[in-house]
């Protein structure tokens, strides 16, 4: 008898241990659960050069620890291979335009296909051949060929970009073009909430891995270049740029996942928008723009066409016109943008 109720007693306490330990495993659970359902999930799309991974790279220089010294080096290898890179695209460029290098450099032009490295040599070449009013008139008619606008800044730089211990400045890497493929993630923090930042490529063969990374999105970032409304696809020469946004912008934002997602488009490029529109006139792009070509009228032109593409009851769009590669005026974009995002969650929470 004395042995069954010992038994019994025995069986009660596991049963109490066991159903601790199963309440135990359950509230981890449910904060892992929160944890997950806490964080912030942004991804940014947009057509490739339009500056997402220049938006990462700034939340990584304002949230987390930006750039380590070995990632550094990594860029000063590209960034001093671009200069042999931007100086062929030129070269080449001015040759089929018909434009005119000087005399005294036609031979250096010639030989100068045939360097690969950054050599004292090529480096030389460089600083020389950049230094042509022809190469320089070639830079400015850029939009009727492919070279990215800021391979000025370093062809300026090209004497310290060259030296052999050369570390790129936290601009440089801002600057600096590397086209994404496959995808980034970022984890930081802001105002105390975990925030997953997804960078995507943006060239047309990249695009068809987006739909991976769509579910649980909290918010969309889309950018445009604003100032490549005179400019042609790198992908396919015949395509206009802005339209290409445009209609990817239809595609994406439509798209069952986003349907009651609160979307940032960012209008970006705007420093380089600034100057070109007014020289270059929208109708370029949109040949049934009627407006006053000055800053304020084609802007408006251009979020009205993408507002009515994006419009819909579930969701808000916020517009902001950036410069992605300004730590200061990004910071204050993030300000704005993690404002919207607690109000969001707190309405989701109906703490508002
Ligand atoms: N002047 C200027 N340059 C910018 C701005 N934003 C980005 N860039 C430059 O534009 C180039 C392309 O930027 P990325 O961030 O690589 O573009 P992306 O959208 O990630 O391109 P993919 O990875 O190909 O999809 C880089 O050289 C950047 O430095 C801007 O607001 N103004
Ligand atoms: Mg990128």
């Amino acid at each position: 008898m004395g042995n069954l109720s010992r038994k019994k007693k025995k069986n009660k306490k596991e049963k109490q241990k066991e159903k601790t330990k199963n309440n135990l495993i359950d509230l981890q659970m449910d904060q892992e659960n929160e944890k997950i359902q806490k964080t912030i999930k942004i991804i940014t799309l947009g057509t490739g050069e339009s500056g997402k991974s220049t938006f990462l790279k700034q939340l990584s220089i304002l949230y987390s620890t930006g750039f380590e010294e070995s990632s550094r080096e990594l860029y000063a290898t590209t960034i001093q291979n671009n200069l042999i890179h931007y100086l062929k695209i030129l070269l080449r460029a001015a040759h089929s335009l018909g434009i005119k290098i000087q005399e005294e450099n036609t031979r250096l032009s010639r030989s100068f296909f045939a360097f690969d490295d950054l050599t004292t040599q090529s480096l030389k070449a460089i600083i020389q051949l950049w230094s042509d009013p022809g190469l320089k008139q070639a830079y400015e008619r850029r939009s009727e060929f492919q070279l990215p606008d800021m391979s000025k800044y370093f062809l300026d730089d090209a004497e310290r970009i060259g030296k052999s211990d050369y570390l790129p400045t936290d601009q440089d890497i801002l600057n600096c073009r590397i086209p994404t493929t496959g995808v980034n993630e970022l984890n930081i923090v802001v105002d105390d909430l975990p925030w997953i930042v997804v960078d995507v490529g943006g060239q047309r063969s990249e695009r068809r891995k987006w739909i991976h990374h769509f579910d649980g999105v909290t918010l969309v970032v889309y950018v445009v270049a604003l100032s490549e409304y005179d400019q042609q696809l790198f992908e396919d020469q015949t395509v206009n740029r802005m339209l290409e946004s445009l209609d990817l912008f239809a595609k994406t934002i439509n798209n069952e996942c986003f349907e009651n997602k609160n979307c940032v488009v960012l209008f970006n490029k705007d420093d380089i928008f600034r100057k070109k529109i007014k020289e270059v006139p929208l109708k370029k792009c949109f040949p049934n723009f009627t407006g006053e070509n000055d800053y304020q009228s084609t802007c408006k032109f251009i979020q009205e066409k993408f507002d009515k593409i994006g419009r819909n009851k579930k969701r808000v769009i916020f517009y902001h016109f950036t410069c992605a590669t300004d730590t200061e005026s990004m910071r204050a974009v993030f300000d704005i943008v993690s404002t919207t995002i607690l109000q969001n969650q707190l309405n989701v929470g109906g703490y508002l």
